[in-house]
């Protein structure tokens, strides 16, 4: 299928995704700009953070962005704006979500409509309302509607290809029976990292603050850690695979924050009085030691039942959520074609270069749509 000859990019957030991103598409741009089956440009047009913009009026192409943004002084345009410029650019456009902000994924259904293409890793579009789920893909050239096309396989386990493959069983007419497994690269990290199988591990607090810096967190960790961002990826595969599902916190959850630390006015507030509970951390890690068991943070979408949860379980050193590594996920699809023996997808599901990655397939899946 034939590229078009020039699309615009418009990338909002430049953070350990955003950054990781530009890098690839750059790499990307470079390979088709010499495709042999002939050109296809890709332009950055705008960038944006949370306090910055670079845009120009005339569409030209942001080459050297590092420079541009650190010495802009323009602020983000407010969204009916931004979606008014990339309309009027003098081709197709793609907007690329890398933020994980909630008015910028309410805003989908408008973008779509005037036909711009989405590529995110944000998951508070598709876990939000479900009347949201629905404008989108109302509105989605990939779904019911004639407006752009709408792709988000990082929303769920970084650059693992889960989204798709649930996609695709479910069109190929599999029963998708039970989806299980461990869908946090923060957790994952978290609890292999304090309670390995071979004994030992570091306090948990600690830990926190290493999966923070290695760019697994979500912006505030305490996201990760009250259990809404894994509610939020099951929330997104139960959708996928036909539960009606409200929003993520229409199931139960457990959360691993403090009562005590509820009331933190900020995630540095957060990280700084958590050393106070690794006591309680240690008592959990105990109470599976004796057992002969490690404790892990999981999470399963029961769709005949049309039950979803997530929290702690203690599990044999011998299985194989027990034995991950890093900040590995593992998620198990039970289908009526698999049969007792279910597909499973495990690696690294968080960290910039992971998640850009989804992104950029993204973005090529959508390339080859747009002609
Ligand atoms: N990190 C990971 O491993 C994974 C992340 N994701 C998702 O990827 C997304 C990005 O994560 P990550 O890069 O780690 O987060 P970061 O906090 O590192 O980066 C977020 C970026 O978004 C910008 N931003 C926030 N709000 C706005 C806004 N309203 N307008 C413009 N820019 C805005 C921030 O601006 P500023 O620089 O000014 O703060 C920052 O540049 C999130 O949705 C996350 O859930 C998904 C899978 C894995
Ligand atoms: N904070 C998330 C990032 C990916 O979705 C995680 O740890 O899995
Ligand atoms: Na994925």
């Amino acid at each position: 299928m034939p590229l078009p000859r020039q699309v615009f990019i418009a990338v909002i957030g430049a953070g350990g995704v955003g950054k990781c991103f530009l890098s690839q598409l750059h790499h990307l741009a470079s390979n088709l700009s010499r495709s042999p089956a002939g050109p296809t440009y890709l332009s950055l047009i705008l960038l944006s953070t949370s306090g910055k913009s670079i845009h120009h009026a005339d569409y030209k192409s942001l080459n050297n962005w590092e420079s541009e943004l650190a010495s802009s002084t323009t602020p983000p345009l407010p969204l009916p704006q931004l979606a008014d410029y990339l309309v009027k650019a003098p081709g197709k456009v793609v907007l690329v979500d890398n933020t994980s902000n909630q008015d910028v994924a309410d805003s989908y259904p408008m973008f779509l409509k005037k036909g711009l293409s989405i590529v995110t890793p944000n998951k508070k579009a598709f876990s939000g309302s479900y009347q949201l789920w629905n404008d989108i893909f109302a509105a989605a050239a990939n779904g019911q509607g004639s407006g752009g096309y709408i792709y988000h396989e990082s929303s769920v386990g970084a650059g693992l290809p889960v989204i798709s493959t649930l996609k695709e069983l479910v069109e190929t007419g599999d029963e998708v029976r039970k989806i299980e497994g461990v869908f946090s690269g923060t957790m994952s990290f978290l609890f292999n990292s304090f309670q390995p199988v071979n004994g030992g591990g570091g306090k948990f607090s600690a830990e926190v603050k290493t999966a923070k810096d290695k760019g697994f967190t979500e912006p505030d960790p305490r996201d990760d850690l009250n259990g809404l961002d894994v509610a939020r990826k099951l929330t997104i595969l139960a959708r996928l695979a036909g539960l009606k599902v409200e929003s993520p916190t229409s199931f139960p959850v457990q959360s691993l924050i403090p009562k005590e630390l509820e009331s933190c006015s900020s995630g540095d507030e957060f990280l700084q009085r958590l050393p106070e509970f690794d006591g309680q951390m240690d008592e959990l890690k105990s109470a599976a030691e004796k057992e002969g068991k490690v404790v892990r943070f999981v999470g399963s979408v029961d769709v005949p039942k049309g039950e979803v949860k997530v929290g702690l379980e203690k599990f044999d050193k011998s299985h194989p959520i027990a034995a991950l590594k890093g900040s590995d996920n593992i998620i198990a699809f039970y289908t009526k074609r698999y049969g007792d023996n279910p597909l499973i997808i495990q690696g690294a599901g968080a960290g910039g270069e992971v998640t850009a990655m989804g992104v950029t397939g993204d973005l090529v899946k959508v390339l080859k749509l747009l002609q």
